[in-house]
């Protein structure tokens, strides 16, 4: 298991048994529902008696409600037949079962109702009834109630009219090509009034779904997400299905439309249907509520509760593959939608190769590092990384393995299939669930296998995908055809092939006949019909199944016989072993198999969930969260002093980090906040940067009275100085040629980097290397350099931003600090900021007042004797005049970021922002290059 998170030092709130739960192959590694629901509540119990708020609420933001809304409009209810006992299916269905369903009359809607003081209900136009799909999820979340409040905020789906006019199936638009839009028999969202929404809702509020029932725990509160329905569908059929659905499973989008226009359509849409559930989710939170937010439909939304809920804990759980960076980083809007993720706290995955994938793109699309635990850092935000596939609901399958209705279907069977072996399929028909490679496979398994012709058959039923492709089933039905001519003759058919949603009752008589499962997806997410297949088999003939290695489940199921789909001799090969395979090697797999399948539920899925989220929670509540710097509180201590001073650190601080160093220049508000800032007599300006004296010079060196220190403290220019100071003069220098060598031997080797040399440092850089080799080299160079040569030599090996540098011990940033503020024991007012490790010195310098202490005392730093050329005691201790509210230590970046300083912005442009604050005249105008 993959989960990286600063692990929790305060007694009791420590990870657990968690790492050996999602992340195990072997079922005997499961740790059971009951043992994760009392962890659960142990935290819960251990957070709130440490006083962290938790509500005790877990809202699932999903992409539909698990109900099908249906209203009855004035149309739809006058002379048109009565509705059907069954209404029409979905493509998703296997069987449709209406809850509750409210009979009305045309007159009692049409219009003014018939008894004015008695109005209709606007809830009794309203009917509901399951919507299927989604089963392992939604079966997870209702779980839950057994132990947690919890809401379900989706979308209503097409709402369709009570007595539907058409077919309520979706009909392709021509308008937008491959976009669906609801045909006649649907209420449009905009064609429904606000008391028609609320009665909705409120019927909402009185259902409970079965699971839910049988849970037997607290309500879930269904809220319902109302989105234009063109928006909708350009959404779900435009960019989720034409856009992001395909990536994530390796397909290309010119290979799967032909009238391919753009993998930006749709992206408007996208953006908007996320902002709504993000507003939705805004409206009811309350503080203390996890969030689990669900699928790729959904990626923006984390981003953005993020921004409005910034101390929300926020999960998201990816229920489809996630695709190698290579292919990830096609998408045109990659960096919108990685950062929309990276909102969350912690994002999990179905598999530990998903989570890689992730993490992966995450450092090579957007650059960003990946912290020792593994989480991904953004600009010191850390998203924790995990993996838990979701499973079945696997008691609810079993006991409908037993609905009466099987048996009869089960033995018509048998009969019809006498004295053949029965091969099992039964996909969804797209092009990714493999049933062309499978036919393939089949046939090369009568070409083969021969003695197989006449004794084995293949059952392969087909549901409708949502986005059919009449070629993918015309190619099927053409092999279908070709394998039953070549193989078949009048008494033996191969191949019998059903295109059609079939019911639950078929579907389990189906899986619990076969003598052999094939499933041979291309790519899947997960794939809950092996899971079902296993259960299923368990009261039969526990039958072995043959299963393609490019499935989320295939991790988990170990003991299924695994084949690349892609390899027809390698899946007739499996096909033949698992025909032939010996009763009790069946038997042993079997129930192995089962023991997954029942360990690994849906049911613990969703406690894990909630297991993750909270332990981040904890984690994040110890980790001190930096607050956001007062403005009008610094303003009014820059006024008020006499004498202030300004320690500035450049890249990253006053200029945001970029790919080439030559190319980080100081933008005209940085200079403006400079220039005025140095000039006023009060202020006394540094730069206290890495960078060396001579670009410093070039770049800053025209403002008067700017102090500068070079170098991390090798040298210094006081203001209004021309000369600098060499503090590594008497150093020891020797060791330059030898790490000179070193960045030499690893820039060869690491195509794209390159070596800084400056007086007294060097630094290697490798922002424009391969991510994953320039960070693996960097960690090879910087063991290399700290366990050989800074052993020896005086020097220090610092890890900067995307580089490694070596500086001599004796200089650092701090010690500039301590100097200057030596020099200036005056100064009633600190303003200190910078971005990287090397600034933590210049902040540790400035924790002047430990414990109660309410003055500050400045001992003589060392460096003044490099420079007075005076030994250092005959330097007296100093008072300084600055007060504890006075220093205002600044680190640039996330809240969550680890600093010594007391205050945070979240980028350059927010220093140089607080810079100007300070010296402009509030009412003079904005200069023209200005951000304010
Ligand atoms: O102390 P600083 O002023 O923050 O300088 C630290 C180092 O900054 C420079 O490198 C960094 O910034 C570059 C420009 O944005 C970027 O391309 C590079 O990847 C960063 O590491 C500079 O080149 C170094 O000499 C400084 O020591």
């Amino acid at each position: 298991m993959v989960f990286s998170d600063r692990t929790p030092a305060r007694p009791g709130l420590e990870r657990n048994t968690m790492d050996s739960f999602a992340g195990t192959h072997r079922p005997t590694e499961g740790i059971s529902l009951p043992e994760v629901r009392a962890q659960v509540k142990k935290l819960e119990e251990d957070y709130r008696a440490a006083g962290i708020p938790l509500s005790g609420r877990i809202i699932h933001v999903c992409h539909y409600l698990p109900v099908h809304a249906s209203f009855a409009t004035l149309a739809s209810a006058q002379g048109l037949p009565s509705p059907p006992a069954t209404p029409t299916a979905k493509p998703t269905d296997i069987a449709f079962e209406p809850i509750a369903q409210v009979s009305i009359t045309a007159e009692e809607i049409d219009g003014v109702p018939i008894n004015e003081s008695q109005p209709i209900d606007p809830r009794d136009r309203w009917s509901l009834s399951v919507r299927y799909g989604h089963s392992a999820m939604v079966s997870g979340i209702s779980s839950l109630s057994a132990t947690h409040e919890q809401l379900l905020i989706g979308w209503t789906g097409d709402i369709d009219t009570v007595h539907p006019a058409t077919p309520a199936l979706i009909a392709p638009s021509p308008a937008i090509p491959g976009v669906v839009e609801p045909p006649s028999g649907r209420v449009l969202t905009s064609q429904l009034e606000d008391r028609d929404k609320q009665g909705l809702e409120d019927l909402l509020n009185t259902y409970r779904s079965r699971d839910e029932v049988s849970e037997g725990g607290k309500k879930i509160s269904y809220i319902p997400v109302w989105l234009d329905d063109k928006q909708a569908h350009e959404h779900y059929d435009g960019y989720c299905k034409q856009t992001l659905w395909p990536l994530f499973h390796y397909l290309l989008w010119q290979d799967v439309a032909t009238e391919y226009a753009s993998a930006d359509a749709h992206w408007e849409p996208y953006a908007a249907v996320n902002a709504a559930f993000a507003r939705r989710v805004e409206e009811v939170y309350k503080p203390g509520d996890l969030i689990w937010v669900h699928d790729y439909h959904l990626l923006l939304v984390p981003g953005l509760l993020r921004q409005a809920l910034p101390d929300a804990a926020v999960g998201l759980f990816v229920h489809t593959p996630f695709p190698s960076s290579e292919i990830f980083r096609c998408l045109p809007r990659r960096k919108e939608i990685l950062d929309g993720m990276l909102g969350a706290n912690l994002i999990c995955f179905q598999t530990y190769s998903y989570s890689r994938h992730f993490t992966s793109t995450c450092v090579r699309v957007c650059g960003y590092e990946i912290t020792p635990q593994g989480g991904i850092d953004v600009q010191g935000h850390v998203v924790a990384i995990a993996y838990c596939p979701v499973g079945v609901d696997a008691e609810r399958v079993m006991k409908d393995t037993l609905r009466p209705g099987i048996q009869p279907k089960l033995e018509a069977l048998r009969a019809l299939y006498e004295g053949k072996k029965i091969i099992v399929g039964r996909d969804k028909l797209d092009v990714v669930k493999g049933v062309v490679q499978k036919l393939r496979a089949f046939e090369k398994l009568l070409q083969d296998y021969p003695q197989w012709i006449g004794n084995v058959v293949l059952i392969q039923v087909t549901s409708p995908a949502l986005s059919d492709s009449p070629k993918l089933e015309r190619q099927v039905s053409e092999l279908v055809a070709h394998i039953n001519g070549e193989y078949g003759s009048l008494d033996f058919i191969p191949v019998h092939h059903y295109h059609q949603t079939i019911k639950k009752d078929e579907f389990y008589a189906l899986l619990s006949v076969a003598d052999l499962g094939v499933i041979t997806p291309l790519r899947d997410g997960m794939n809950t019909t092996s899971m079902e297949f296993i259960l299923a088999q368990e009261r039969t003939k526990r039958s072995p199944l043959v299963l393609s290695e490019f499935m989320g489940i295939s991790s988990n199921m170990t003991d299924a016989l695994q084949i690349n789909p892609w390899n027809l001799g390698e899946v007739a090969a499996a096909m033949n072993r698992g025909l032939t395979m010996p009763e009790a090697e069946k038997l042993e797999r079997h129930q192995r198999l089962y023991r997954v399948v029942t360990t690994h539920t849906s049911h613990s899925w969703a406690a894990m969930l909630a297991k993750m989220l909270l332990t981040h929670v904890g984690s994040q509540n110890q980790a001190r969260q930096t607050p956001f710097i007062p403005k009008g509180n610094l303003e009014n201590h820059y006024r008020a002093a006499k004498k202030r001073l300004f320690l500035l650190d450049y890249d990253g601080t006053l200029s945001p980090i970029v790919k080439v160093p030559s190319m980080a220049v100081p933008s005209p508000d940085t200079l403006e906040a400079l220039e005025r800032l140095t000039a006023d007599p009060k202020n006394i300006v540094y730069i206290i940067s890495g960078r060396d004296g001579a670009f410093l010079e070039q770049h800053l060196g025209h403002i008067q009275n700017l102090g500068m220190s070079a170098e991390h403290g090798g040298f210094v220019r006081s203001p209004g100085e021309k000369e600098w100071s060499n503090f590594t003069e008497n150093l020891d220098m020797s060791w330059m040629a030898e790490v000179l060598e070193v960045f030499k031997y690893y820039t060869e080797r690491t195509t794209g980097s390159h070596i800084e040399v400056k007086k007294s440092s060097i630094t290697w850089h490798y922002r424009s290397s391969d991510p994953e080799w320039g960070l693996f080299q960097c960690h090879q160079c910087q063991d290399l350099l700290q366990n050989n040569v800074a052993r020896k030599r005086p020097i220090e090996v610092l890890v900067g931003k995307k580089n490694l540098e070596v500086r001599p011990l004796a200089v650092n940033k701090g010690e500039i600090v301590k100097r200057i503020l030596y020099f200036h024991p005056d100064a009633e007012f600190v303003f200190c900021a910078g971005d990287d490790k090397t600034d933590e010195d210049m902040f540790r310098a400035l924790l002047l007042f430990p414990g109660d202490a309410t003055k500050a005392h400045m001992d003589p730093p060392l460096s003044v004797t490099l420079i007075e050329k005076e030994p250092v005691e005959k330097f007296q201790p100093v008072d300084l005049a600055l007060t504890r509210d006075s220093v205002f230590t600044t680190a640039v970046g996330h809240s969550s970021k680890r600093t010594l300083a007391a205050w945070h912005v979240t980028a350059p442009e927010e220093v140089v922002e607080h810079l100007l604050l300070l010296v402009r005249d509030p009412e003079e105008p904005a200069a023209p290059h200005s951000n304010l």
